[in-house]
């Protein structure tokens, strides 16, 4: 009987898994699947503990629901992706395998290791790798002389009319199959990687992220450009970490969308278009990825802004690490990622802003931060996250758009419910006060514990166009 191996990596689903959904195709075939841990690999890619313990705990769901349908897990872990490599070829020894299918991972450690695979199993393994984490593949949508875009919105215009023609459809979980014995399940044992618990607010299982996303896309979406900045409205699909270890498809998003909103592609002023832009900022960033690999070796898309000379400034990104900044919105989200693993989109662009604008320090540093806490860690959207917002990366904002951390909390939290929540010590701060806690507290002659602001934004703010301005001169 021939034999299948399906390599599962951040693709944790049965539905709409291309790899999967291709090896089951046989119905002759015996099915086996595979998932490595790394966890040398892992630290040196600074995972979050809390990803770790999410991707632990869909590899025990996905268990299930493979065994279900016939096809055990087997469970390996090594120290990194060459060890991974090793491991593999002997297993397909082994087990006698005819052919491998996975689905493509693009960071380039990842691509590495794959071409490394396919190497070594060269002549007794037939690999079979697929477009599977994204609508369309890298290097697909490109401009008239076959580039990648730089560009988001020329970039966005090319990928929708390559969409509409694309075959985008989400595939059944596979059948179950009658010929196999009874699987027996094998408890998993722990990574051997710090797990952290990730509380109540993300249900695991695929199960639980497909009923989030329909209900988001009924009852949500609708008002979605007029809530999606709001941190206290919960106005998001908050599907990010379920995207990002591939738990749910782009492509279950995509056609669930189209279920509720038949109209979304034309009706570009909904929040159902405003959501699938998104969706599209997701893949614009794995695109760029492909196109520029240095950007996964965290080096600027800007060559110049390497030229920028950051503050060595540890206490002040210790405070910022912990949300003792003294300017209350960047505290709460900050307290928001160390507490959930989740930030929302408008205070992770607000945090960017004020760790390099206005404490002029190195990007990479909170780029690094974030992977260490984020639930949703995701190289090419937290680079892309990053860079977008210190004005290093493509189609970046322009260096001289600097946030100011007051507006914006009045801006986006101008009640400070959101701020109340995270930041215990402003409870008593009446609403208008909120975002400008020690000016009351000096009026009415009250004591706050709460940090006095480590930086004056009006100074930071030219101290920083200055920086960039210099370091643009020293390159030209
Ligand atoms: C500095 C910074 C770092 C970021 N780091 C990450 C990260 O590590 N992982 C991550 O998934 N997102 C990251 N983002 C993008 C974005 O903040 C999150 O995807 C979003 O907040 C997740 O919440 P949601 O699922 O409710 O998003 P929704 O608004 O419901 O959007 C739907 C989906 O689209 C994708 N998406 C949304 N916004 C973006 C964006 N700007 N770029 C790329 N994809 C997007 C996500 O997969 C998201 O789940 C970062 C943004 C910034 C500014």
């Amino acid at each position: 009987m021939t034999t299948h191996l399906v390599w599962f990596r951040n693709d944790l689903r049965v539905t709409d898994n291309r790899a999967l959904h291709a090896a089951c195709e046989d119905p002759q075939a015996r099915i086996i699947a595979v998932f490595i841990a790394t966890p040398e690999q892992w630290k040196r890619h600074e995972m979050a503990p809390r990803q770790a313990m999410f991707i632990y705990q869909h590899l025990q769901v996905l268990q299930h629901a493979l065994a279900e349908r016939g096809i055990p897990l087997h469970y390996h872990q090594c120290d990194d992706f060459a060890d991974s490599v090793a491991w593999l070829k002997d297993f397909c020894k082994a087990e006698k395998v005819e052919s491998l299918f996975y689905n493509k991972q693009y960071e380039i450690n990842e691509r590495q290791r794959d071409v490394a695979l396919e190497k070594a199993v060269c002549g007794s393994v037939v690999c079979q790798a697929f477009d599977d984490s994204l609508l369309l593949p890298p290097g697909s949508v490109t401009t008239g002389n076959g580039e990648m875009y730089k560009v988001y919105t020329p970039f966005r215009r090319a990928f929708l009319s390559r969409l509409t023609e694309s075959d985008s459809r989400s595939l059944p979980a596979p059948q179950i199959r009658e010929h196999t014995g009874k699987v027996v399940i094998h408890p998993l044992m722990p990574f051997d990687y710090p797990l952290e618990d990730i509380g109540d607010d993300f249900a695991v299982g695929e199960e639980a992220a497909r009923n989030q996303l329909r209900r988001f896309c009924r009852e949500q979406v609708q008002d979605y450009l007029s809530q999606r900045d709001l941190p206290a409205a919960a106005g998001t699909s908050s599907l990010s970490p379920y995207l990002a270890i591939g738990v749910l498809s782009p492509r279950q998003c995509l056609n669930r969308l189209r279920t509720e909103c038949p109209q979304v592609l034309e009706k570009t002023d909904s929040g159902a278009f405003g959501w699938l832009n998104e969706l599209v900022w997701r893949e614009f960033y794995r695109h760029l990825i492909v196109a520029w690999p240095k950007l996964c070796k965290h080096q600027p898309f800007l060559e110049w802004t390497d030229n920028v000379r950051w503050r060595h400034a540890p206490d002040d990104l210790q405070a910022w690490k912990e949300g003792k900044t003294g300017y209350p919105i960047v505290d709460a989200a900050m307290r928001q990622l160390n507490t959930t693993g989740w930030m929302h989109n408008r205070l992770r662009m607000i945090v960017a802003s004020f760790l390099v604008k206005d404490l002029l320090i190195n990007w990479r540093e909170g780029e690094r931060y974030f992977m260490s806490q984020l639930l949703d860690g995701d190289l090419a959207a937290n680079n892309g996250g990053w860079q977008w917002g210190a004005s290093t990366g493509t189609d970046a904002a322009p260096y001289f758009r600097i946030f100011n951390p007051t507006t914006q909390g009045e801006r986006f939290d101008k009640a400070g419910r959101f701020i109340k929540a995270w930041v215990p010590e402003l409870s008593d701060v009446p609403e208008r006060d909120i975002h400008q806690p020690h000016r009351w507290a000096e009026k009415y002659r009250r004591v706050l514990d709460y940090p006095l602001p480590v930086i004056d934004h009006a100074q930071a703010r030219k101290d920083t166009l200055a920086a960039f301005e210099a370091a643009k001169n020293r390159s030209d």
